[in-house]
């Protein structure tokens, strides 16, 4: 990558006691990038990004952000470029949402007009102005959510780490939440996000990292990790009917349960095409190539031993 990184992790060791949270994790943030960080319930996200914002520091290894270490105290000049919404939003009940943005907007240095209006366009960004005026205690699950979400876009930040940021929202919130990060993306920021909800996120992310008890399973784009985990495209035809099962060039890719499916792995993809594109009789082809769910269950049962069998897009390129 000949762009500079935001954020390097060399080597990042977490340990809580007798536990290891985080073994030997190696990963790099540049500019604008979004990476998407998946794995199954304690295996070590959250305790990623807590060392990111420096608040806990490595066991082992060395991080970087901004180019300084972020649990010293050289950290704190950049602490207003990152935007964070923790897994579990909890915020002061008996203020209106308006007030707890204006406040955090103050603590992030907006000046006492300033704070309020941008207080209230975060509001209207993420659709609660119309109960900007009420207690946070009388909101529901989304809206504090939102809210959430409202208060890690404070100040437009270069560097915004998102834990589980769609969890509580409705499928429109959902969709204007991921329009925003793909704003903020054009606009120079970087994100981080975690996320067990997989299905719609692989359109917005540049690059997953998948970690499993700590260690990193793989890493890289969405097409490079297909390509490392071998999943074939699925190509679904209509009209073809007996010229497909009679089609030696086709045959080794038939389905087996389906006679109008092929399963083509992705370096015969093309030439597959273009044989089918030149039957006469095909009336209709649809082509899905493996998407983030199977990508994920595939490194998840593939888990290596050790992080130096761990799969990185590197290796491919
Ligand atoms: N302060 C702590 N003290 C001891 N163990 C901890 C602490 N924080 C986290 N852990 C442990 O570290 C491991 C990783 O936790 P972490 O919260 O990073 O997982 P996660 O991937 O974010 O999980 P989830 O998807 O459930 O939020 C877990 O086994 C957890 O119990």
């Amino acid at each position: 990558m000949t762009t500079t990184s935001l954020i390097t992790l060399s080597n990042i060791t977490k340990e809580y006691s007798s536990l290891c949270a985080l073994q030997a994790i190696n990963m790099q943030l540049a500019q604008g990038e979004v990476l998407g960080l998946f794995g199954h319930n304690g295996a070590g996200k959250t305790t990623m990004m807590k060392l990111i914002l420096g608040v806990i520091s490595p066991t082992h290894g060395n991080i970087e952000v901004f180019g300084v270490k972020p649990d010293t105290k050289a950290a704190s000049h950049m602490r207003n470029k990152i935007g964070y919404l923790p897994e579990n939003v909890s915020f002061y009940e008996q203020l209106t949402g308006l007030e707890v943005l204006t406040y955090f907007a103050k603590l992030k240095g907006f000046s006492n007009t300033n704070s309020k209006k941008h207080a209230i366009a975060l509001l209207e960004k993420v659709g609660v102005d119309h109960a900007m005026k009420r207690q946070v205690k009388t909101y529901s699950k989304g809206m504090r959510q939102r809210l959430g979400l409202a208060q890690a876009f404070i100040g437009q930040p270069k560097l915004l780490l998102l834990d589980e940021p769609t969890v509580g929202l409705d499928p429109i919130a959902t969709a204007e939440f991921y329009q925003t990060v793909d704003q903020l993306k054009s606009q120079g920021t970087s994100v981080i996000l975690c996320s067990h909800v997989l299905p719609g996120v692989e359109q917005h992310i540049d690059r997953a990292m998948i970690i499993s008890s700590g260690q990193m399973l793989a890493t890289g784009s969405l097409a490079e990790l297909r390509q490392l985990a071998h999943l074939p495209t699925k190509i679904s035809l209509q009209g073809l009917d007996d010229t497909l099962t009679q089609d030696p060039i086709l045959i080794p890719y038939i389905d087996q349960k389906q006679n109008n499916i092929l399963r083509v792995p992705e370096q015969d993809k093309m030439d597959i095409l273009r044989h089918l594109l030149s039957l006469p009789n095909l009336q209709d082809i649809n082509v899905e190539p493996a998407n983030l769910e199977q990508v994920y269950q595939y490194f998840l049962k593939e888990k290596p031993v050790d992080t130096k069998s761990s799969y990185s897009a590197e290796a491919i390129k």
